[in-house]
């Protein structure tokens, strides 16, 4: 059986104003928390009064796209790895992975029209307005956690270098009160991954000490994790949030996610102002794209498969 988490609580940090501008003292003061609560947890949630506005429309989306038929989503293919649609009936869990989804396009001709060939504008705007409120949350972590590290003068070409997935995700309800295992424990091997859920909790998050913590669900909340390619580019500075999806019930669980990747043809390489003799490179310089084309071919079903750490090491 799969064990409770504990009743400890991620720290919440408020994001809701959008003209948080940095320099600030209240920037100053948001960053400085967004440092203990990493250092901590490797995670923490980021309340947003914006992403209230949207959460009607976002589940009335995934409900939306989640139940048209089997055959219809499949046919949101797409060569990338990854990329796509996933899901199976004797599965949990499916998903669907939307590549670059910060070009509004994107969106509307790669996955709408694929789904719904006579449109579906608002399922579109939907998903539109959520990205551009989650990158644009995503943009502003990640410029305080390059500052924290006496990285600013990277946070343009860190940013510039970016794809933003977009992932929703329907955990479809066991039904049975035994906790069920929706998604195994693991660390993200993105840049950092910016989550949103539904009211069905299922969450949790690997403390320092082991113990699992649950996620509680915030309707006005993201919760915000540390990736393994993050954690590489700052050459171990902070570490991954170890995670995983533990759901029981009757009621679906829908999450949609905004995973920032660096892109294709672009190397991550610690700085050089992070690595001396006293810290040498952790982890060899990697492109993101051709980590994702191995991992793919590591077929061995149920077995280990090497993650971007392993791939990373020399
Ligand atoms: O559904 C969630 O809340 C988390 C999903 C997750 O961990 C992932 O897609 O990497
Ligand atoms: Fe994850």
């Amino acid at each position: 059986m799969v064990s409770l988490g504990t009743a400890a609580k991620l720290p919440v940090i408020d994001f809701s104003n959008q003209n948080l501008k940095p320099g600030t003292s209240e920037w100053d003061s948001a960053k400085h928390q967004v440092q203990q609560a990493l250092e901590e947890y490797g995670c923490f949630r980021a309340s947003s009064d914006q992403v209230v506005e949207l959460r009607e429309a976002v589940f009335g989306a995934m409900e939306e796209v989640f139940d048209l038929p089997l055959e219809t989503k499949k046919l949101y293919v797409s060569d990338k790895p990854f990329r796509g649609y996933f899901g199976h009936p004797s599965k949990l869990l499916e998903s669907m992975m939307i590549d670059e989804a910060q070009i509004a396009e994107n969106i509307e001709q790669r996955l709408t029209t694929t789904l719904w060939p006579q449109g579906n504008t608002s399922f579109s705007k939907t998903l539109v307005s959520f990205t551009e409120l989650s990158t644009r949350l995503e943009k502003t972590i990640r410029r305080m956690i390059l500052e924290i590290f006496g990285m600013d003068k990277y946070v343009d070409e860190h940013i510039d270098s970016t794809n933003y997935l977009l992932k929703l995700m329907k955990y479809k309800a066991p039904q049975t009160s035994e906790p069920t295992v929706g998604a195994v424990a693991h660390n993200d091997m993105n840049t950092l991954t910016i989550l949103y859920q539904n009211e069905v909790d299922g969450l949790q998050v690997q403390s320092k000490a082991g113990e699992w913590i649950d996620v509680e669900p915030s309707p006005d909340s993201f919760v915000v994790m540390v990736g393994e390619s993050l954690y590489i580019w700052l050459n171990g500075g902070l570490s991954p949030a170890y995670h995983r999806v533990v759901v029981k019930g009757n009621k679906a669980r829908y999450s949609a996610g905004l995973f920032s990747a660096s892109r294709g043809g672009y190397r991550v390489k610690a700085p050089e102002e992070l690595v001396d003799d006293k810290n040498p490179m952790l982890f060899k310089p990697f492109d993101y794209e051709e980590f994702l084309g191995f991992y793919l071919t590591q077929v061995a079903p149920g077995g280990a498969r090497t993650g971007l750490t392993a791939y990373c090491t020399a």
